[in-house]
């Protein structure tokens, strides 16, 4: 235990973890004189603008180095960069940082400060919450929040990467509230066309279009008494956000070419793998919406930033795929395990649990092996390019690939050929590139950031 953080244990089991604040000073290299505050529990450290501390210097990788605060104290790790990390002229894979500790990546020196203030932050005592696992100190501090708020009626945005879990979220939200036994509705935002997804949410009244030869309960009637689950909330139509502003705040809803006002009482859980707040700047979604959303935000991490769940996970899924497939006893053996820890999994945690199914069921032996593990990194200029969208689905049968899978590889191919193509053409000009593509400036450097793509790997 550090004398610089503590650790108590709550009365209901839970942990309550105070700790400093800290800084971080570069005094050496291109960005001396640099100052970043860490506040929360993780500082990620490298070239790479997705960093919190984003350091100018090509003897740097891209994410070289992490600080993660827990009870033991403020951690220093290295993320297998390709120069080291090193503190007192002796490369380090991971250290305890003290008040004043040098440490340098690259050419870069840089120095870590306590702050006098404090921060808390609350860890759920438990490794679960509804069917989600976790036992990173990232998912217990998530599974503490969703403990406070499941109970109550507050409207809740489940932001993340696809696969991350936000369905398992709002359903378990659904499942630990006193709704738990009225109905949890699903309506997934991107999968419905545009000219029925008002009639899909508020339902419509006898001809109220052609074709309408009845009328029809929409989901907000359909949820009364329990949860609606807004799916993929970024691609609502911005026409229809002032209808689901006025349902949310007057909780009543009018069916499509109806006069009258239907009351509901729908508590509203909602997920995005869009960054919402800069589709807001970028004018795609309303700011009064956003902030009616925001008020219980819950951002799920990728798996690559918590590979301490993975052995759970693993485990969870070896044992689901014994069920599934009837081949029993298959296990993993340490290194592959390490290897699993180091993947920086796409796809996050669908793509754990299909990797962990499609090697039980074709290893020979009895412990699973990664080269099964034919992941969708990504794509190499020929691959992304070259495969039409023909023989990128019958690759996706091949493989046995669910829908949702297929879907998110093909366009992140497809996203990766696109920007890669524009920056070619504007000479890596991401202000040029991003009026040609109709978009912010910002969303440009945010794709490319998501797509784990520098303006340098893209023109070579
Ligand atoms: N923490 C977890 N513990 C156990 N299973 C998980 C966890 N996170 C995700 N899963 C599993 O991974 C798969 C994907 O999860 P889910 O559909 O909830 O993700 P999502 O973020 O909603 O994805 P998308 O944005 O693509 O809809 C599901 O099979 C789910 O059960």
């Amino acid at each position: 235990m550090s004398d610089i953080t503590r650790t108590i244990l709550l009365d209901d089991g839970d942990e309550k973890l105070e700790l400093r604040k800290y800084s971080i000073r570069v005094n050496s290299g291109a960005n001396a004189g640099l100052t970043q505050v860490g506040a929360g529990r993780r500082l990620e450290i490298g070239s790479s603008p997705e960093n919190g501390l984003c350091l100018d210097d090509p003897l740097v990788s891209r994410f070289h180095a992490e600080i993660e605060v827990g009870p033991r104290g403020y951690l220093l790790r290295d993320r297998e960069s390709k120069n080291g990390t090193w503190v007192h002229g002796l490369q380090v894979g991971s250290v305890f940082l003290e008040d004043g500790t040098v440490f340098k990546l690259g050419d870069t020196e840089c120095e870590f400060k306590l702050e006098n203030e404090a921060v808390e932050v609350r860890f759920s005592g438990k490794n679960k919450f509804g069917k989600m696992l976790g036992k990173s100190l990232a998912m217990r501090e998530i599974f503490a929040l969703l403990e406070r708020v499941a109970p109550t009626d507050a409207t809740v945005l489940i932001e993340g990467e696809s696969g991350t879990g936000k369905e398992l979220v709002a359903e378990g939200i659904h499942a630990s509230s006193p709704r738990a036994k009225g109905p949890f509705i699903v309506v997934d935002c991107s999968a419905i066309a545009r000219d029925i997804i008002e009639s899909e949410l508020f339902g419509h009244v006898k001809g109220a279009f052609t074709g309408a030869s009845g009328s029809r309960k929409g989901a907000f009637e359909a949820a009364n008494g329990g949860t609606l689950f807004l799916d993929e909330l970024g691609e609502l139509p911005i026409d229809l956000q002032p209808k689901l502003l006025r349902a949310l705040e007057k909780r009543e809803v009018k069916p499509v070419g109806g006069n009258e006002t239907l009351k509901t009482n729908v508590r509203i859980v909602a997920a995005t793998n869009r960054n919402l707040l800069q589709e807001v700047k970028d004018g795609n979604f309303r700011e009064d919406l956003y902030y009616r959303f925001a008020v219980i935000k819950v951002e799920l991490p990728p798996l690559r930033e918590r590979p301490d769940d993975i052995p759970m996970l693993v485990e969870a899924f070896l044992e689901q795929a014994a069920q599934l497939t009837g081949r029993t006893g298959v296990d993993i053996a340490y290194k592959t395990m390490e290897k699993l820890k180091r993947h920086r999994w796409p796809g996050n945690v669908r793509e754990l649990k299909n990797f962990v199914e499609r090697a039980v069921l074709l290893t020979q032996g009895d412990q699973i092996e990664t080269k099964f593990l034919n992941s969708q990194e990504i794509p190499t200029e020929e691959t992304s390019v070259d495969m039409g969208s023909d023989s990128m689905a019958k690759t996706a049968l091949d493989e046995n690939l669910p829908f949702k899978d297929a879907k998110s590889r093909m366009i992140e191919e497809f996203e990766v050929a696109y920007w890669r193509g524009l920056l070619e053409r504007t000479d890596g000009n991401i202000s040029k590139a991003a009026r040609i593509a109709g978009v912010h400036r910002k969303s440009v450097e945010y794709i490319l950031k998501k797509l784990d793509l520098t303006r340098e790997d893209l023109l070579g």
